[in-house]
């Protein structure tokens, strides 16, 4: 089996075509992304240095409506992971009868190196050279990995500056001040814990006091955390980069969401050393001296844990051949993009363990990106309870068609009832359309 992110996605789409109503022809057009611009991006950083970045935008589908998908920024972007993204970010929005295709951008960089204004000049710059292929009614980027609204805010303008006029709906997950919407910060970790509430309803089990391991504790790691915490589960476990923090008794995800939201790491947090609580008497003591650590293990370790649900909320490809056998948990909810390779879901499917696919489980961002670029269309904008309850009932329908679809035609699991929709209302909107223009 293969580490390409792409080949997985398209051993996807292989694995539910057996099972869905889809034209040959079609499916095979299916499987290629409308077009990828590779573009090159020189910055003068704040140290002086000249540094020439590269970066893609990956439209992938546009026959149910405009490209849509976030961008990110990380040392491991390669063209074939933005086309894999891409073509996820297809199916989720099929999944989710949203009126949009799917795209992917990404910039090959590692952001903890670069200051404030590095990261401004690089998204500038970034925006500019994708200037041509974005737009309202054409694409939509939006924040994904290590890009937040600042970024978008930075896109919007840039976009906005060539066009004349302030264009707020070229791109969503905006600050409030310049058209974003409320909850989108927080819309793909509730999207998240909904799915998993939802799960545990369906398996007849109770979610109170549940065992939770949670990998990445980023924007949708953290919000996934607080409302399954809420909702009365126990995070026992969660990560970054530097490795996990674990306690079977339950981790404080309150005192560690502002320890992180501080600007702090979880190897510092196990250690005590909490950016959130102020040095009060100068000598580094940072508390009363008194601190129950939690244990620190690898994120290799965290994926293993004895758990009644991991939720992988990094990167792609964690579960694999490699350490498939070795997971414990009896639920898996994908909210990272890709976090399972075809060969690992084989065997996680013949052990019977419910694995909720990331185009189901993480769609709850891009829901609200909707609700935003709809918010901005009608220069209107609604409060939080509206947002929250539309996305409820968007995320929950896609849940319920996702199992009625499973159950009905009695498929092997999850991912392939999620992936027989999407291809077929994608299909369908390619048959109305015609294959060639
Ligand atoms: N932000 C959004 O709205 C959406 C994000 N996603 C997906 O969710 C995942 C996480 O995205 P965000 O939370 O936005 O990113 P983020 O940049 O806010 O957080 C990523 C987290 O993962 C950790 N991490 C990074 N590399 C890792 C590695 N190799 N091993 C373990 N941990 C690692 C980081 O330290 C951080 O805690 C990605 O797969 C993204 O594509 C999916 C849908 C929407
Ligand atoms: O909000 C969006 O438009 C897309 C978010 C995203 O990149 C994703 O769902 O993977």
């Amino acid at each position: 089996m293969t580490d390409d992110p792409f080949e997985n996605m398209l051993a996807q789409m292989d694995r539910a075509k057996e099972y869905a109503d889809v034209d040959d022809g079609v499916f095979e057009r299916l499987k290629h992304p409308e077009r990828t611009l590779k573009v090159t991006l020189p910055v003068e950083l704040d140290s002086g240095e000249v540094k020439v970045f590269e970066g893609y935008r990956c439209q992938f589908d546009s026959a149910r409506g405009p490209f849509k998908g976030g961008v990110r920024y990380h040392p491991s972007v390669t063209q074939r992971e933005v086309e894999a993204l891409a073509g996820w970010m297809t199916w989720k929005t099929a999944l989710v009868d949203l009126p949009y295709g799917g795209a992917k951008g990404g910039v090959i960089c590692e952001p903890k190196d670069l200051t404030q204004n590095d990261l401004e000049s690089l998204t500038r710059r970034y925006t500019e050279g994708i200037r041509r292929m974005i737009g309202p009614e054409t694409d939509v980027p939006a924040p994904d990995m290590n890009t937040n609204s600042q970024t978008m805010a930075w896109m919007m303008d840039t976009y906005s500056m060539y066009e004349g006029h302030s264009v707020p709906q070229v791109v969503t997950g905006k600050p409030l001040e310049i058209g974003g919407t409320p909850g989108r910060v927080e819309a793909t970790g509730r999207g998240v814990s909904i799915v998993t509430e939802r799960l545990f309803e369906y398996l007849d089990r109770d979610l109170s006091g549940a065992s939770v391991a949670i990998q990445g504790f980023g924007n949708v790691g953290s919000n996934a955390a607080k409302l399954l915490d809420e909702a009365g589960a126990r995070i026992v476990a969660t990560s970054d980069v530097t490795g996990a923090a674990y306690d079977p008794e339950g981790l404080d995800v309150s005192a560690l969401d502002a320890h992180v939201t501080a600007g702090g790491l979880i190897d510092e947090y196990v250690a005590g050393d909490r950016r959130d609580v102020p040095i009060a008497d100068g000598d580094g003591d940072r508390g009363d001296g008194w601190w129950d650590a939690p244990e620190m293990i690898s994120n290799e370790e965290l994926l293993t844990l004895d758990v009644d649900v991991l939720i992988p909320a990094a990167v792609e490809g964690v579960i694999t051949a490699d350490n498939v056998r070795e997971l414990r948990a009896s639920a898996i909810v994908e909210a990272a993009n890709g976090p399972t390779t075809v060969a690992a879901d084989e065997v996680l499917t013949e052990r019977d363990v419910q694995v909720v696919p990331d185009i189901l489980a993480n769609a709850g961002g891009v829901i609200v990106s909707y609700l935003e670029w709809v918010q901005n269309a009608q220069e209107f904008s609604w409060p939080l309870e509206t947002v929250n309850a539309e996305l409820e009932r968007r995320i929950g329908r896609a849940f319920d068609q996702t199992i009625e679809q499973y159950d009905a035609k009695d498929l092997p699991d999850l991912r392939t009832a999620a992936y027989t929709l999407a291809l077929e209302r994608t299909a369908s909107a390619h048959e109305y359309r015609g294959l060639f223009p």
